[in-house]
């Protein structure tokens, strides 16, 4: 196994339950020390995936290899370098976080002195103390993460899954957690990530959209911006109550455009087009093009077109 290889390779993955295909025909790479994320809308397919990645469901067809070892035939070898932060709650809610953290490292026949050394040296890591006496269920949401991700990383993987690690956190330990994330990365650990906020999708080294069961974009921030975006999108402030009949006149174009905050952002590849829709409301708004967000980015993949 070569360094360059890639950590994860999935090729053509079909997850049927019954008829229905949850993952339906995916293949992506996963370098070493990336940070790659997963996004989409709920049941796109995502816990599947990374379900199927960690051997705890089998492909229907396809293959998915870590290391370059077939996950469905290499459980027990893989297990030890795999960690698993599920986005259904991991913890012990009646114990402490010491207690949490003991029964984590014995899943992994870790001696009681090795998981005191990693909780320490994990808690100090995320700036908790192990001490805190009350049960995991008297903490914050925020804090019932970290621990939570500590929890994963005990037996010290190589390969970190986290499936919506920041759900329903505040924007402070969302901060917090994507500060860790990125030490974790340059530590060498894999990151695989998913999540449904499109600003923390910035952080990644790359992202795949995933809709449907089916990938429909993967890149760079960057790359698939300009991929999508090569014409940037509008965004149009308003000086008259036209919004209502304009959004009409340009959904009956083709032309999409969503609201945000006071503001209207469309995008529109076909500036004739656009201006032609525009046409009977131009004196009530003005317009400029601004740069295209993941947001954007992710509306354009799912509506399945791209604005070349
Ligand atoms: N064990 C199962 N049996 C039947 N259907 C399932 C099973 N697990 C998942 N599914 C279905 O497969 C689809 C994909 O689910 P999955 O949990 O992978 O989506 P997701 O992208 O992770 O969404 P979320 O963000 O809501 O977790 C959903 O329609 C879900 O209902």
């Amino acid at each position: 196994m070569n360094k360059n290889d890639p950590v994860i390779r999935v090729k053509n993955l079909v997850v049927a339950f019954g008829s229905f295909h949850a993952v339906d025909g995916v293949s992506f790479d996963v370098q070493r020390g990336e940070i790659f994320g997963f996004l989409g809308a709920n049941g796109a397919g995502k816990t599947t995936t990374i379900r199927t990645i960690c051997g705890i469901l089998n492909p229907s067809s396809g293959t998915v290899e870590v290391d370059g070892k077939d996950v469905s035939s290499s459980t027990a070898v893989l297990k030890p370098r795999i960690g698993y932060m599920s986005q259904k709650f991991t913890l012990y809610p009646d114990l402490t976080v010491r207690e949490n953290l003991h029964f984590a490292g014995s899943l992994y026949a870790m001696s009681p002195q090795a998981i005191a050394q990693r909780s320490h040296k994990l808690m100090e890591f995320i700036g908790l103390s192990e001490d805190l006496p009350d049960p995991v269920s008297h903490l914050s949401g925020g804090v019932k993460q970290m621990v939570a991700l500590a929890s994963s990383l005990l037996h010290d993987p190589e390969l970190v899954f986290l499936d919506e690690p920041t759900a329903g956190t505040s924007p402070k330990t969302r901060a917090s957690f994507w500060a860790l994330i990125r030490r974790l990365a340059q530590l060498g650990k894999t990151i695989f990530v998913t999540t449904h906020y499109m600003d923390e999708a910035e952080y990644c080294g790359r992202i795949a959209l995933m809709e449907r069961g089916k990938i429909v974009a993967m890149g760079t921030p960057g790359e698939l911006k300009k991929e999508f975006f090569p014409v940037k999108p509008l965004e149009l402030s308003f000086t008259k109550p036209v919004e209502q009949p304009l959004r009409a006149a340009l959904e009956k174009a083709g032309i999409a455009s969503a609201v945000f905050g006071s503001r209207l952002r469309v995008r529109a590849p076909d500036r004739a087009a656009f201006e032609q829709a525009a046409a009977p409301f131009r004196d009530g708004f003005f317009a400029r093009e601004t740069e295209p967000t993941l947001e954007d980015v992710f509306l354009q993949a799912v509506s399945g077109r791209k604005a070349v």
